[in-house]
């Protein structure tokens, strides 16, 4: 319904209307002073008649969320001749304005740092707003604020108009799954894939999905494809944008990104409709990716980012001035690198004719600082507005790297001793970090499977590879058969007869940790890796 701001009254109950903050399909919302106190409030104003009466529905989940860390409090409601207006905490510039911002400012994606805080701080909403009973199922840039000078660094959730609670009251059961399609709700940008293209119910995990799709947006270079072209104008330009949307693959649109991006999309796409997200575990997961990174105080989202820190150059050398590369630049630069073939095969372990181990060490090290080598710009350019420029995002996170170096010593290992060492280190990395295995993690048990089963032929490692697509491998199994498997493993590493027999012991292992939910090290997973090492030792 057409919506004429000039019948709007300037008095609504007790406070003064001033200027307008913002307006969408149902409404306007503007900036108001209260009469009497002359605090500052924002007033959110529908015409009662409106086809979507969202501020009704907005007045019956504020009650809900009242008192959470990033949920605006309601203070009044009420109808003033054909208007319906909601009085909620003034916030800040939404994160939509902020995104918009750094475009202009020349950025066609967002930092690293600035991303890792969104992400902790809208899963931790999502967490608050689900115990609470709440979906949100509208999550997008435009729906998340910071708060007024000194809550800027937090992160509020607006615009409940489309929330729903999914526990009933009557029944205290989930809402039901439907077969049934339905009409899709949410957001061009961010729906997920079940609800957007396919038009099934929504629960928690959609929420979830659209925030690992509005996190990776941020990543983007230029944003998400289907985001490019606008608001669909007609229904063909929607089809398109649902077809891109479901066609693209976790691994394609997080290409050149920190694998936990990829790994919490997927994630949120294996979790099933009834079932409660690990939100703390994927805090924890963006709070270590940023800890890799060098970001302190990620807890807190600010604004213009601090400085990216910077990599330390080695004692009288002058820091190398780096040429702008992008990330799929930096991959064919790689790729042409590994074809030239530079340097002889690499030693093997059953190879004991290769050169010494030292030297392919060094060799090994410097292949790792290639890859690790981030995109942050040495120039002390400015922006504008003289603000400075925000951190790029790193190609490779330094957990990447570090396990990419940890891989390349196994490899590189001519004895048993050696992989004890390399497995001893792998070991410690994931216990002081976080626990989850990444795709670098799995690629250190390929290589680790490789070298115990026959060290002197390639082999193509597919038990313990992390990205096998086949449903069966992907199908996630009940944490109790993990653990037993687990467990299973720790008492038979420490009676291992050969190289052989650890071979398959390391591919279970790798095995049983994919199909896991979370891709976890347990206790009695770090104790096998203990045990591993020590029998190495033994069998050297
Ligand atoms: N509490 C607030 N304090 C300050 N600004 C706000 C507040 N709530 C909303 N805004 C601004 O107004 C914009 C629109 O708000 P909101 O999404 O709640 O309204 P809407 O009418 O439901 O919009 P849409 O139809 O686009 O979903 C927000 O993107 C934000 O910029």
């Amino acid at each position: 319904m057409a919506h004429n701001s000039d019948t709007i009254p300037r008095r609504m109950g007790n406070y003064w209307l001033q200027d307008r903050l913002g307006s969408g399909y149902s409404g306007s919302i503007f900036k108001a002073r209260h009469v009497h106190d002359n605090t500052f409030v924002a007033l959110k104003v529908q015409d009662i008649d409106h086809e979507c009466p969202t501020n009704r529905y907005e007045q019956a989940i504020y009650p809900l969320l009242q008192g959470g860390e990033g949920m605006p409090r309601l203070w009044a409601s009420g109808i003033q001749g054909k208007w319906h207006y909601l009085v909620i905490s003034l916030l800040g510039r939404s994160l939509e304005s902020i995104y918009r911002e750094n475009l202009q400012w020349g950025h066609n994606r967002m930092d690293l740092r600035s991303v890792c805080s969104i992400a902790i701080q809208v899963i931790a909403r999502l967490q608050i707003m689900h115990n609470r009973e709440v979906l949100h199922r509208d999550i997008q840039l435009g729906n998340c604020a910071i708060g007024l000078t000194p809550e800027e660094d937090t992160i509020y959730m607006i615009d409940f108009g489309f929330s729903k609670r999914y526990i009933e009251s009557h029944t205290r059961r989930h809402i039901p799954d439907s077969k049934e399609k339905r009409d899709f709700l949410g957001n061009y940008w961010f729906t997920s894939v079940n609800v957007h293209c396919k038009g099934k119910v929504p629960s928690r995990r959609d929420d979830l999905e659209a925030a690992a799709l509005m996190f990776i947006h941020l990543l983007t270079p230029g944003g998400l494809s289907w985001t490019r072209n606008g608001v669909p104008k007609t229904d063909s330009a929607h089809d398109r944008i649902k077809r891109a949307k479901k066609n693209a693959r976790p691994e394609d649109l997080c290409k050149g990104m920190p694998s936990e991006f990829e790994e919490f999309l997927r994630y949120c796409r294996r979790l099933k409709f009834f079932e409660c997200p690990d939100y703390d575990h994927w805090k924890d997961e963006f709070q270590a990716l940023a800890q890799d990174s060098g970001f302190t105080d990620i807890e807190r989202f600010i604004w213009p980012p601090p400085p990216a820190p910077k990599v330390q150059p080695q004692a009288g050398r002058p820091a190398p001035t780096r040429p702008t590369i992008d990330a799929d630049e930096m991959e064919n630069v790689l790729k042409d690198l590994a074809k030239l073939q530079l340097n002889p095969p690499r030693p093997i372990l059953g190879d004991q004719t290769n050169v010494p181990a030292p030297a392919r060490r060094n060799d090994s090290k410097k292949a790792s600082e290639i890859i690790s080598v981030s995109d942050s710009s040495e120039d002390d350019e400015s922006r504008p507005n003289g603000q400075p420029l925000p951190p790029c995002t790193p190609v490779r996170t330094k957990k990447a790297s570090q396990l990419q170096k940890l891989k390349l010593s196994v490899l590189d290992s001519t004895d048993n001793a050696a992989l004890a060492v390399a497995v001893e280190e792998f070991t410690k990395f994931l216990q002081l970090g976080s626990k989850t295995l990444t795709k670098e993690g799995f690629a250190f048990l390929d290589a680790l499977y490789k070298q115990l089963a026959d060290p002197s032929i390639f082999v193509l490692p597919l038990r313990t590879l992390r990205s096998v697509n086949r449903e069966d491998d992907r199908a996630p199994q009940p944490a109790h058969v993990k653990l037993g498997v687990v467990a299973r493993l720790r008492r038979e590493v420490g009676i291992a007869s050969s190289n052989r027999v650890l071979a398959n012991l390391v591919a279970d292992f790798g095995a049983v940790t994919n199909k896991s939910s979370g891709r976890t090290i347990t206790k009695d997973g770090f104790a096998f890796l203990e045990g591993l090492a020590a029998r190495l030792q033994a069998l050297n």
